[in-house]
């Protein structure tokens, strides 16, 4: 990195966030693949969008269409995929947005790098942690039961491993109570920490 010195804009991360009434943020959701991370961070981006909120939403099968398509799954392309990531969720954080993130991200170091990119508080890393027997029952994509007939190899709770989050801030089962409670707990959660502007009436989420 020599002979690159970072330059200083005028216009800085405080004044893009309270331009748009709102503390930029990183919600990460981690789980495995059938675990709910979509289709939980798709509700709340909707409710937040909803209630004029700004923010954007990088899903792992999208990225990977894109930004990751050179990558597969092996570990080092895993962590590669992570690292894109990590540094696009900055920008945009960076760019005053409440971002949210949906990739399996299945090791505590993956995760832990992406944290260390950001201040205190605006990781928020929330662990879908929905059992793996009900991952495979769902399997909405027929991907467990390629894995199971070697089909797919370095498939993550088959033949590859996920850790478990140790300190993550929020834990959801999806197999356990609805959509629109487990996003309200978002809501609220997002609402403690003050990403949401106080003066901001979330309708509907009783909070
Ligand atoms: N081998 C293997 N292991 C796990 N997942 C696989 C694999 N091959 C393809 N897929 C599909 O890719 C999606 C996961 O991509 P991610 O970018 O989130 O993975 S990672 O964070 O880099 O581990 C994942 O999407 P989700 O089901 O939404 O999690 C799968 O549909
Ligand atoms: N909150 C939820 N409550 C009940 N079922 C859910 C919930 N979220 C997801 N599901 C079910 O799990 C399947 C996989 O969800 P998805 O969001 O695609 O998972 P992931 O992004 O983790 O792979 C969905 O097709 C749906 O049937």
């Amino acid at each position: 990195m020599s002979n690159i010195v970072w330059h200083q804009h005028a216009i800085d991360q405080a004044a893009r966030g309270a331009q748009k009434g709102q503390n930029p943020v990183l919600l990460w959701f981690t789980g495995l693949s059938g675990s709910g991370k979509s289709t939980l961070a798709g509700a709340l981006e909707r409710a937040l969008f909803e209630h004029g909120f700004h923010t954007y939403l990088l899903d792992g099968d999208n990225v990977r269409h894109g930004l990751c398509k050179d990558l597969g799954f092996s570990l080092d392309d895993r962590d590669e995929n992570l690292r894109r990531v990590g540094e696009v969720a900055k920008l945009m954080v960076d760019s005053g947005l409440v971002v949210l993130s949906a990739f399996i991200s299945p090791t505590r170091e993956e995760r832990d790098r992406v944290r260390a990119l950001f201040p205190q508080g605006q990781f928020v890393e929330v662990h879908v942690s929905t059992p793996l027997s009900v991952c495979e029952s769902r399997d909405p994509k027929g991907l467990y039961a390629k894995a199971r007939k070697g089909e797919i190899s370095n498939f993550t709770g088959i033949s590859s491993p996920y850790e478990v989050p140790v300190s993550a801030e929020l834990t959801i089962d999806t197999s356990k109570g609805d959509l629109s409670t487990q996003v309200n707990g978002l809501l609220a959660y997002l609402k403690a920490i003050e990403v949401l502007n106080p003066a901001r009436q979330i309708a509907g989420a009783g909070i």
